[in-house]
């Protein structure tokens, strides 16, 4: 797998990421939701160079441009629920993409430190021959997105695959790099550490879907 750590480049995208795990100011989870649809952007431009391009001309009003256009094949999935801001800022460039959402949640059995990750909704376009972009903003274990891809196989082979992500934790890139193809390309702002007891990557930012959304009942 391909590992793009944007974070090795200081660049605009450590204010957004710090504003994210800073515990004040990601209280305002309107910030918090923007925040992730910028990081979102800017992702979609850093994986755009990595796009096929082909050659097309313009009409302007005072004469024709000759330029490169990526193809319009790109199917954007992304998982509920913390996955819909990351997915409202890539949508937000590559505004063109056919659209697929899952759900993806960590049911806990007996005891909070093991769960297993459930795998309800899933509506999604053919995926034969397409770019497919897959985005979920925590890589924790990488399990969410190890089944995600699994649920998403009967609607047809990729021709190539982009993960999206925001924070992920190094076991868990570990996880994911072992379960997809070399050729596969993983997008991610920051790799952390490790992963606490109960699957929280650490430092982190915390819950990302309640951080965005509000807090769930568990069931
Ligand atoms: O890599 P993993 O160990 O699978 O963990 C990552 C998953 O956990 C979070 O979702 P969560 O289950 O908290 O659901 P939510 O988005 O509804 O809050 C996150 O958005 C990922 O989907
Ligand atoms: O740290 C984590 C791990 C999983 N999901 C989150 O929202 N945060
Ligand atoms: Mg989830």
């Amino acid at each position: 797998m391909h590992i793009h750590n944007l974070s090795e480049t200081p660049s605009i995208l450590n204010t957004f990421m710090s504003e994210l795990r800073d515990e004040t100011i990601q209280k305002d989870s309107m910030r918090f939701r923007r925040n992730i649809e910028r990081i979102g952007e800017i992702m979609g431009y850093e994986l755009s160079k990595s796009l096929q391009y082909d050659a097309e001309t313009i009409q302007t009003p005072l004469g024709k441009s000759e330029t490169v256009l990526h193809r319009k094949d790109i199917v954007l999935c992304s998982i509920l629920r913390a996955g819909v801001p990351l997915h409202d800022g890539l949508l937000n460039y590559f505004d063109a993409a056919e659209n697929a959402f899952i759900s993806a949640y960590r049911q806990h059995k007996h005891d909070p430190e093991s769960f297993e990750i459930i795998v309800e909704y899933l509506a999604c376009p053919s995926l034969e021959g397409k770019t497919l972009i897959l985005a979920d903003p925590m890589l924790a274990t990488g399990q969410s997105m190890v089944a995600t891809f699994e649920a998403l196989k009967p609607f047809g082979t990729p021709k190539a695959i982009h993960l999206v992500s925001v924070i992920g934790a190094q076991p868990g890139v570990d996880f994911v790099s072992k379960a997809f193809d070399q050729e596969v390309h993983l997008w991610i702002a920051a790799i952390d550490e490790k992963l606490n007891d109960k699957g929280y990557i650490i430092p982190g930012l915390g819950d990302a879907g309640d951080l965005a959304f509000g807090n769930k009942l568990q069931h």
